[in-house]
């Protein structure tokens, strides 16, 4: 897909998620999500990959939920476990990949945090996300991987921190989305470089068949 829905456009989660249960109704059986995020962990630079590990749904502790309301038993469960959402076998695969075409550097796992938007986060928020476990925040990919994992989809999810996030009150630096943009023009070929090996090896990874789908936005 070129392009996902985000909260913060006025669409329900319903309407976010709803190309999950497209593809898998059309046989996709893996989805790669890609997105741009701001680093809270320290050690992450600014055009890093983030592989992410596992995610904080905050809008989720808030009611915010796609899977809120009647369960459609034809695609899951009614309280499905998320502990596993990002599959171990495809993170592998990836971090392999990019040790391979020298990209080691740039590359971490982590967690990812979803917050709503469309504001960027205040310092005390940033700082709250941090305690709290996250190594980086962003405004979407979680509803969809909520959904996706329901649904029995295996996922792979890739953020590209595009920022710095603020935790001091000191710093003069302001985020703005044009640095988002850049930073991801910056990284795309790295990107595409990593996906397309990705693609090309997932016959590795024994449950993998061809159904694959990318599902991004910013990079
Ligand atoms: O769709 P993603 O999460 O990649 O987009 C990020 C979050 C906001 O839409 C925007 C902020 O600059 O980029
Ligand atoms: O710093 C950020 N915060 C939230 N969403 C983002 N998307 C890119 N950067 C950020």
């Amino acid at each position: 897909m070129q392009g996902r829905f985000h909260l913060y456009e006025g669409y329900s989660l319903c309407k976010v998620t709803f190309p999950m249960r497209i593809f898998k109704l059309m046989g996709v059986e893996t989805i790669v999500v890609t997105n741009a995020s701001g680093g809270l962990c320290q050690d992450f630079k600014v055009g890093d990959i983030m592989v992410i590990k596992d995610h904080i749904n905050l809008p989720g502790f808030a009611g915010q939920h796609p899977l809120c309301g009647p369960n459609d038993e034809r695609f899951g469960i009614r309280f499905p476990c998320m502990s596993d959402a990002y599959s171990k076998d495809l993170r592998k695969l990836v971090l392999d990949i990019t040790a391979e075409l020298g990209y080691s550097n740039f590359v971490h796992e982590g967690v990812y945090c979803m917050v709503s938007g469309p504001n960027f986060e205040t310092i005390a928020e940033a700082r709250m996300l941090h305690i709290l476990g996250s190594d980086s925040v962003g405004m979407s990919t979680v509803p969809e991987v909520t959904v996706a994992k329901h649904c029995g989809l295996r996922v792979l999810g890739l953020s590209l921190i595009t920022n710095k996030v603020s935790l001091d009150y000191s710093r003069e630096e302001k985020v703005n989305h044009e640095e988002v943009l850049q930073i991801s023009k910056m990284r795309a070929e790295m990107l595409q470089n990593v996906l397309v090996t990705f693609i090309a090896r997932s016959h590795q990874v024994e449950t993998i068949n061809n159904s694959n789908c990318i599902y991004s936005n910013a990079v």
